[in-house]
């Protein structure tokens, strides 16, 4: 090839990645109505592969449902192999089936991400988004900026806001804690005593806590939170570190900007996510976790990798 149709191949890829990413939200929103319609709910119920009729008379309060919209949208969410299209004969009906993707979106499932899909893309929380540019030509927060108040104040007079925020929260604990668990069996065998700083409704301090009831488990967050917590076996509020043999666990994204692995993308997303959401937030390299922790007098500290977003980082005090 000469240079110039190189150069003109290059171009006309350019134009394309930049269609692509204009259009990227069309994902998100595909997604996000899948989920709310409550669709692979509705093809679990039914075990096998279903018609698109079959996924509109299990869709709730749905009177006048126009099969049409439905049909596009399913074409999308097969072409990201959300959903999985099955030609059951020459002409047939198309019949749709669960993945390994929409399994994680099943409402009723100990496993799921569908809480946290219809909380971070509801349009409070995608709102501070578009506020990105003026972040960066005038400092400040995103979500103030969208909502006239910070995200927890928000949520403290915001009952819906406040329960759509900690399910989101509730559920993603759920999936973090029970590969915590797991691969961290033996750095929790030592542990009397365990504070959950900013732990949400308690899902995570419970989860260790039932699977490792020798751990007095403490959850500590804002009232507006805590009140509306489920109560949990072994489970109450406040403590402190002990200085000699205390230890604090983290457990959040480390940051490998030019990583390759099957989280990294979905971690720098997430650092724009704390732009977007929080004060002040921010997902950590490495060297800006080492950097908080010398500072916070926790001059030790290991980071063990877990089949997960985030990673566990154990700290110990001086
Ligand atoms: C990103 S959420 C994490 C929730 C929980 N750790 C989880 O992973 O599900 C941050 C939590 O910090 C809590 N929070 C914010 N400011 C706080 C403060 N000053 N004191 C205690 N908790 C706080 C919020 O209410 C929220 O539940």
């Amino acid at each position: 090839m000469g240079t110039k149709e190189a150069e003109a191949e290059l171009q006309l890829q350019g134009q394309a990645d930049i269609w692509k990413y204009m259009f990227s939200f069309a994902d998100t929103m595909a997604v996000k109505c899948a989920v709310e319609l409550r669709i692979p709910d509705i093809i679990n119920m039914h075990v096998e592969p279903i018609t698109l009729s079959q996924i509109v008379a299990g869709i709730p309060d749905a009177h006048s449902p126009d099969i049409s919209y439905l049909a596009r949208i399913m074409r999308l969410l097969v072409r990201r192999k959300i959903f999985a299209a099955h030609q059951t004969s020459e002409g047939g009906e198309t019949k749709y089936g669960l993945t390994h993707s929409s399994r994680w979106l099943l409402h009723d499932s100990k496993m799921t991400l569908a809480p946290m899909l219809i909380m971070e893309d509801h349009p409070c929380l995608m709102a501070p988004w578009h506020c990105f540019g003026q972040c960066v030509k005038e400092g400040g927060i995103a979500f103030e900026k969208a909502h006239g108040r910070m995200i927890w104040d928000y949520a403290s007079v915001n009952p819906e806001f406040n329960k759509l925020f900690n399910d989101g929260m509730a559920c993603t604990s759920k999936i973090v804690m029970n590969t915590f668990v797991s691969e961290y069996k033996d750095g929790l065998g030592s542990v009397a005593s365990l504070v959950d700083v900013g732990g949400g409704t308690g899902t995570a301090i419970a989860e260790i806590v039932k699977s490792n009831p020798h751990i007095k488990g403490i959850n500590f967050d804002l009232p507006h939170v805590v009140s509306t917590a489920p109560i949990y076996d072994g489970v109450t509020h406040v403590g402190a570190i002990p200085k000699e043999t205390g230890k604090v666990i983290i457990v959040d994204v480390v940051l490998q900007p030019e990583g390759n692995a099957i989280f990294d993308d979905t971690g720098i997303a997430f650092d724009l996510l704390m732009i977007a959401h929080v004060s002040g937030g921010k997902e950590r390299t490495e060297l800006e976790w080492k950097k908080v922790l010398e500072e916070g007098g926790f001059p030790r500290y290991n980071i063990i990798k877990i089949p997960a977003l985030p990673s566990i980082i154990e700290a110990f005090p001086k």
